[in-house]
């Protein structure tokens, strides 16, 4: 069972100066062009209510204005909720004062922005330490912490340089210390690598892994880049016009896009390279025989019912042993065990490849080719059409 760390229950942000009137017309179901005609209020998130699990990165992705930062930003409320509950470890911050919120604020989460926000007049150790210093820790304290933070990413030779002589990975690597520095379990990054050019981008989601790896936080981090959602994202969550309109693994929603919105940020994204053979391994494509206690004659038997050209025959514990089919069974003696019949071997797919992989032994075989987990237990089998599907191409079915 996973730990949840953050729940929204049917938040709301609404931006202006009246915002309850807009609240409960967006609640009747009011469009939002019409509710900023009546009242020029801005629906920034419209009733958010999910989970966020403890450890995991939770990637937000949206069209610029669908909401992405206003949302963040309620998490930790430096934007205030119109309505509804922000849960972090079951404590409603939306309801907190100020002095509990900054104590959430301190030990909790930390924040990283697009724009490195440096300040320029310090050094790299003080701007590593600056949120330990708002927070009223003494220096030498805070010194060792910002330090270790530091050295997380690579930067403790750096801690008397000044930003304006770093590079922009540097001086995010610096962002990053900033906030890693309170060693919050939740960490929020807006946007924070998409400044950064390609390659260095590429290095610092890396490293964003490596450290995930090596201390588990929960993360929320926004993304306009699919690849790097898709890269660093356990989930993503896609946000239109201020509504979270579906949230699941990258290739839950690769596979079904809950609309056309959201199937258009995964267009052009390859398939073959994310999708596993276990994702789409079917059992309706083939029979199979257990071999214990089966004569060659129950198995022609069994495939004539089924109207199948071969079957799969695995042992008791469902591990998958070879291929029978109606020429190879009727070459046999009656009665014979199938333990002696011939067992054509056909390779198996491991149910982790993915697509691209794969595509070569599903076209060299004749037959559909088991999936099997890394016990060889069976899982599913593929069939030309199968993959070709998944791939979406429009392959002819290969009537196996
Ligand atoms: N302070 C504000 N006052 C009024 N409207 C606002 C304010 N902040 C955001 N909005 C509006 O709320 C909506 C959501 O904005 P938000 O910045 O959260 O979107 P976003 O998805 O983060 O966009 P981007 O990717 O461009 O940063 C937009 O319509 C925006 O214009």
């Amino acid at each position: 069972m996973k730990e949840v760390k953050i729940e929204l229950k049917n938040v709301y942000k609404i931006f202006g100066n009246s915002p309850k009137k807009a609240l409960t017309l967006l609640k009747k179901g009011m469009d939002k062009a019409e509710i900023f005609r009546r009242t020029a209020q801005t629906i920034g998130v419209n009733n958010a209510s999910f989970q966020i699990y403890k450890g995991e990165i939770f990637v937000i992705m949206g069209l610029s204005g669908s909401g992405k930062s206003t949302l963040v930003r309620l998490f930790n409320r430096l934007i205030e909720p119109s309505s509804g509950s922000i849960l972090i470890d079951g404590e409603d911050i939306a309801i907190m004062n100020h002095s509990e919120l900054r104590a959430v604020r301190r030990t909790k989460m930390s924040m990283v922005f697009q724009s490195f926000a440096l300040l320029p007049h310090l050094n790299v150790l003080d701007n590593a330490a600056f949120g330990l210093e708002l927070g009223g820790m003494a220096k030498v304290e805070r010194y060792i912490k910002a330090k270790e933070a530091l050295a997380q990413v690579g930067l403790i030779d750096y801690v008397h340089t000044y930003p304006d002589s770093l590079s922009g990975g540097m001086q995010q690597r610096v962002g990053l210390a900033r906030a890693l520095a309170n060693n919050p379990d939740v960490l929020l990054m807006d946007e924070a690598f998409s400044a950064l050019d390609p390659l260095i981008r590429s290095e610092m989601q890396d490293e964003l892994l490596k450290l995930q790896s090596e201390q588990e936080r929960t993360i929320v981090f926004i993304s306009h880049d699919l690849d790097e959602a898709m890269k660093l994202g356990d989930r993503i969550a896609i946000m239109e016009g201020g509504t979270v309109v579906q949230i699941g693994s990258p290739d839950e929603i690769l596979k079904n896009p809950a609309n056309e919105y959201v199937r258009s940020f995964f267009k052009g994204v390859n398939v073959g390279g994310v999708i596993t053979a276990k994702d789409i391994a079917s059992n309706q494509q083939v029979t199979m025989i257990q071999k214990d206690g089966q004569g060659t004659l129950q198995a022609l038997q069994i495939l004539k019912e089924h109207d199948r050209e071969f079957a799969y025959i695995v042992d008791r514990r469902k591990r998958f042993l070879g291929i029978v089919s109606v020429d190879s069974l009727r070459e046999k003696p009656k009665r014979e065990s199938i333990d002696v019949a011939f067992l054509k071997e056909i390779p198996t797919i491991d149910g982790t490849a993915c697509l691209n992989d794969i595509v070569g032994i599903v076209a060299s075989t004749r037959y559909s080719v088991p999936v099997v987990d890394k016990n060889q237990k069976y899982i599913g089998a593929i069939s030309k059409a199968t993959l070709l599907k998944a791939l979406d191409y429009h392959g002819e079915d290969d009537n196996e």
